[in-house]
Parts: structure tokens; C-alpha cells; sequence
């Protein structure tokens, strides 16, 4: 970008277009002169997004554009860059069939960002099992944006799932495992590693200049001193050693069926938690409209909305853009913010 040139506009992948993704598109899109939105475009199939939007009586125009035109006409019609793989249009209804075009469309936002042309790139709701059908071999988004940075930079990338609420942010250390192999993967280095990360991210991009990190147990009562468990003696408390000796600000491990009530959030910018419901559940519980799924680690930056591809109400034009919304809205605010790491 130069001083005269608008910023670069957001990039957004469509997603599993069986789900929600394309109606909350069009309701955001609808909104953008009443939520104040920056300038996106979408990375998808216009014939899609067109029949959805006939289909639930949204009167919108469509621009098929480059992103360069994405910003002039964003006010006018939705700009779309067209996707090389058509989707089918079946609500409700995933298909193998869609998971190139779901796969390119992620893979474009992160090539228009490396290029300078997006400046972030928020992606809407996939559903694992149909790409894991086509042979997709990543758990979701978090590791695939992983290993499109690791590629394009050549550097090793450990990204992280955050998300990020009014009131709560929290990050799970083992993601999309079963319980049995997230205890297996739980390491005092894994924790160490997504300490610093966390800690650094929320410095560099979300303006905290001493962020506060909150640890939780693995058992119950943080294992009641060895009795419910050795996890913490053995993995979590040496890895808060090794976090607070770097300077990081860590206390816990905390019980973890203690540490979400009001007054505990006031002590800590971001909980730690050592598998994926431990941190999703009241992170989606309080703010299910509102939390935004942000990666951190990476060398770029991505959103996306707190849930999933909604099958059940695909198609029926009741969904909610409003988290999707959050999403597009703090992608603008990390990427005016964020000191650039390209
Ligand atoms: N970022 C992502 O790509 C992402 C995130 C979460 C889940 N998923 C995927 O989504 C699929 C379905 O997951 P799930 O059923 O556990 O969760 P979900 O979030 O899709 O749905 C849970 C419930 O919330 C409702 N809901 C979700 N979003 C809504 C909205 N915007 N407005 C109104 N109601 C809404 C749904 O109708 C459903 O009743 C899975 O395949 C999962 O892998 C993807
Ligand atoms: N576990 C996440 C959630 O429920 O919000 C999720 O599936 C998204 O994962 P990716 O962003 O890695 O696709």
C-alpha cells in the first residue's frame, strides 16, 4: 500500500457452502453501512451466493472482481473473486465434491495476503468430515493457515486457536483430538510454546502490554495435589515455572470449573486450557454471537466466526451474521493495529 492507496480490503472464504456460510455473508454484506464494516470481498462462487440470496429474497448485486476493485464497489454490490472449482448449491447437505473449491478458496485468501492485496483473511465455517472424505489432511483452518505460512515464509509455525469474546478470551492447548490423545499430546514444551505465543500475540496485536495468563488444570481441582491426578505436577505447573522465569505474568493451574465466574476473569487477558471444550464451552456460552475465532502465531492475520456451519438451519435464512460480523471487524482492527511480520 502506498500513502495515497486505500488500505487493502478483507479477504473472506465462503465455506462449507452446504452451511451457513453464504446467508450470513449476504445478511453481514447487508449490513455494512449499519455495523460500519470495512470493505471485504468473498472468495467463492457467485452463481452460489446468487441462488441463496434469491432463494432467501435478499436483493443484492454482484461484483465479480479482483481484490484491487474490491473497495470501490464494495458499497454499491458484493464483490466476489471467483473461485476456479464450482460449488453445488445444496443447503443442508455437505458433499466431498465441494472440498476443492472450500480448499482453494483458503488457500487464495492466504496468496492475496502474501501478495499484498488482502489485508486479512476471515474464513467462514468449514465442516471437517466431508473435506476429510476428499482426503484433507489437517484437523481445520488453524493448521492448514499453519502450513500455508510455513511454505510461503519457510519458517516452522505453531498457530493457535484463540477465541476472543467481550468478557473472555481463551485458547485450548490440544485442539481437534480425542480426549484420550489430547492427555497424550499434553507436554510442559507444548504449553511453554503456546505461553509465549499467546503472550506475545496479545502484546504485538491486541495492545496489552503485560498480558496476564491464566492456566487451567487438566483433573479435577487442578488434580487436589497429586490425588486426582499428576498432570499438573508433572506437565502444567512446570511449564508455568518455565513461563514465569521468560517473564511471563502466569498463575494457576486453576480448577478449571472456578476460573470462568465473573470476578476470576478479572484476573487474567487470557485463559489457557489444556483441551478444546475445557476452553470452548465458556468462551461460546458467553458470548456465542459475539466471540471471534482468532489464530495466533501466524504471520498474518485470520478470524472467523465462533460457530460452526450450522446445518440445521442452513438454507432457512434465520442464521445470525452477527459473530461473523465480530470476525470481519477485530480482522480490520489486528490488521491496522498489528506491527507487519510479512
Ligand atoms: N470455524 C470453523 O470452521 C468451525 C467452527 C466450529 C464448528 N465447525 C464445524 O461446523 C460443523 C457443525 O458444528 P456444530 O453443530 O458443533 O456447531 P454449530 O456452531 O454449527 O451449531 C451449533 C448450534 O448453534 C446454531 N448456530 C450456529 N451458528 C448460528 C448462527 N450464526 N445463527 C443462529 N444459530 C446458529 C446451530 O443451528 C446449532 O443449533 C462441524 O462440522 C464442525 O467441524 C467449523
Ligand atoms: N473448534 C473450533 C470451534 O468450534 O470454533 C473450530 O472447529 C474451528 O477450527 P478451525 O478454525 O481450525 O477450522
Amino acid at each position: 500500500m502506498t500513502d495515497n492507496q486505500a488500505p487493502a480490503p478483507l479477504a473472506i472464504s465462503m465455506g462449507e457452502p452446504a452451511g451457513i456460510g453464504p446467508e450470513i455473508l449476504l445478511s453481514a454484506w447487508e449490513r455494512r453501512f449499519s455495523a460500519s464494516l470495512p470493505p471485504f470481498y468473498v472468495l467463492g462462487d457467485v452463481a452460489l451466493l446468487r441462488s441463496r440470496a434469491n432463494a432467501l429474497k435478499h436483493d443484492i448485486s454482484f461484483a465479480e472482481v479482483e481484490p484491487e476493485d474490491a473497495v470501490s464497489c464494495f458499497a454499491t454490490a458484493l464483490p466476489v473473486f471467483p473461485l476456479k472449482n464450482t460449488l453445488i448449491d445444496q443447503p443442508g447437505v455437505p458433499s466431498a465434491m465441494n472440498a476443492a473449491g472450500v480448499i482453494e478458496a483458503i488457500e487464495r485468501g492466504v496468496e492475496h495476503i502474501f501478495a499484498g492485496r488482502a489485508a486479512g483473511l476471515v474464513t467462514c465455517p468449514i465442516a471437517k468430515k466431508p473435506l476429510y472424505d476428499a482426503g484433507f489432511q489437517y484437523p481445520g483452518h488453524t493448521e492448514f493457515l499453519g502450513y500455508l505460512a510455513q511454505i510461503r515464509t519457510g519458517q516452522p509455525a505453531l498457530p493457535i486457536m484463540m477465541l476472543a469474546g467481550p468478557e473472555l478470551r481463551t485458547i485450548p492447548i490440544t485442539v481437534h483430538l480425542s480426549l484420550e490423545k489430547a492427555i497424550e499430546q499434553l507436554s510442559t514444551e507444548l504449553i511453554v510454546n503456546t505461553a509465549r505465543i499467546v503472550a506475545a500475540d496479545l502484546k504485538s496485536r491486541f495492545g496489552i502490554a503485560n498480558p496476564r495468563l491464566a492456566f487451567s488444570g487438566l483433573n479435577p481441582h487442578a488434580g487436589e495435589g497429586g490425588s486426582m491426578g499428576l498432570d499438573e505436577i508433572e506437565k502444567i505447573i512446570p511449564a508455568i515455572e518455565i513461563s514465569r522465569a521468560e517473564g511471563i505474568d502466569a498463575i494457576g493451574p486453576l480448577p478449571a470449573d472456578t476460573m470462568f465466574h465473573a470476578r476470576a476473569r478479572a484476573s487474567y487477558d487470557a485463559a489457557l486450557c489444556m483441551y478444546h471444550d475445557q476452553a470452548l464451552i465458556p468462551a461460546k456460552t458467553l458470548a456465542f454471537d459475539d466471540a471471534v475465532n482468532v489464530t495466533l502465531g501466524l504471520p498474518f492475520i485470520r478470524t472467523s466466526p465462533d460457530h460452526g456451519t450450522a446445518f440445521d438451519i442452513a438454507g432457512k435464512g434465520i442464521a445470525k451474521p452477527d459473530s461473523l460480523i465480530a470476525a470481519i471487524r477485530l480482522a480490520r482492527e489486528l490488521a491496522d493495529n498489528s506491527i507487519p511480520t510479512l
